[in-house]
């Protein structure tokens, strides 16, 4: 039988997964990482944003991994008094996204699954870690923690995901033409890369 369009496959990781390494020029562990954009909502000092802030984490095992911070407010609540479940999401998407990103970019999520454990009362700090796992070809298989108030708290998260490497021409047949030329790519850069 056929699959169903809603249905993707496994976020297992592969048997024949290998563990990446950092790249050379990715920051070390205990240095910060700044945010990827001026406007990311997850990383970014914007107004509305999650403003996660980020370093890179030392891995056990020579991998690459990140630990992360982000102060719940007031303006992000689902429930009275509670984190919105979707921000939780928001945050594993960025906070996985960025360990990916010290391996190879760019890449996209593909899959990301969130299990909610604990409520998150607004007022207190999630504490997130993510690790890549493994990396057959293209394809990144990534896991994250969320902690309350502290590096060892409980935890109140987890996230599986799969990120796939893109080529540039990912944003340049796709982002809004605007936001291209803000970066400095040409009309014709996209005008090439759309034709
Ligand atoms: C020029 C200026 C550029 C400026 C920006 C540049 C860089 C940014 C740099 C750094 C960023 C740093 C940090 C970022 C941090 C956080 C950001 C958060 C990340 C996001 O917020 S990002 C937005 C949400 N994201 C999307 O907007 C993706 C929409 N989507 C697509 O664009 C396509 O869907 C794509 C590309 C994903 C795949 O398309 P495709 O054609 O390339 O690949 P294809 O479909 O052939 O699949 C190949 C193999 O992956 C398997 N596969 C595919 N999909 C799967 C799934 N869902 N589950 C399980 N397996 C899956 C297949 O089963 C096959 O497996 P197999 O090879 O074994 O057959």
């Amino acid at each position: 039988m056929a699959a169903s369009p809603t249905t993707s496959p496994s976020l297992e990781l592969p048997a024949d997964a290998t563990l990446p390494e950092r790249h050379p020029e990715a920051p070390a562990p205990g240095e910060p990482i700044p945010p990827h954009s001026a406007v990311c909502f997850g990383c970014a000092d914007v107004p509305h944003g999650l403003r996660l802030e980020f370093r890179v984490a030392e891995d056990p095992a020579g991998g690459a991994a990140v630990a992360a911070r982000m102060v719940l407010r007031p303006d992000q609540q689902g429930a009275p008094g509670l984190l919105h479940g979707g921000l939780l999401t928001a945050a594993f998407d960025e906070v996985l996204g960025s360990v990916v990103a010290l391996v190879t970019r760019p890449c996209v999520t593909a899959r990301l699954e969130t299990d909610f454990r604990r409520p998150m009362p607004i007022g207190s700090t999630l504490w997130l870690h993510a690790r890549v796992d493994g990396r057959v070809g293209r394809k990144l298989y990534v896991t994250g923690t969320a902690r309350l108030d502290a590096e060892d708290g409980p935890v109140v998260g987890t996230a599986k995901a799969l990120f796939l490497k893109v080529g540039m021409e990912h944003f340049l047949r796709n982002s809004r033409p605007e936001d291209l030329e803000a970066l400095g790519v040409s009309a014709e850069q996209i005008r090439a890369a759309r034709s």
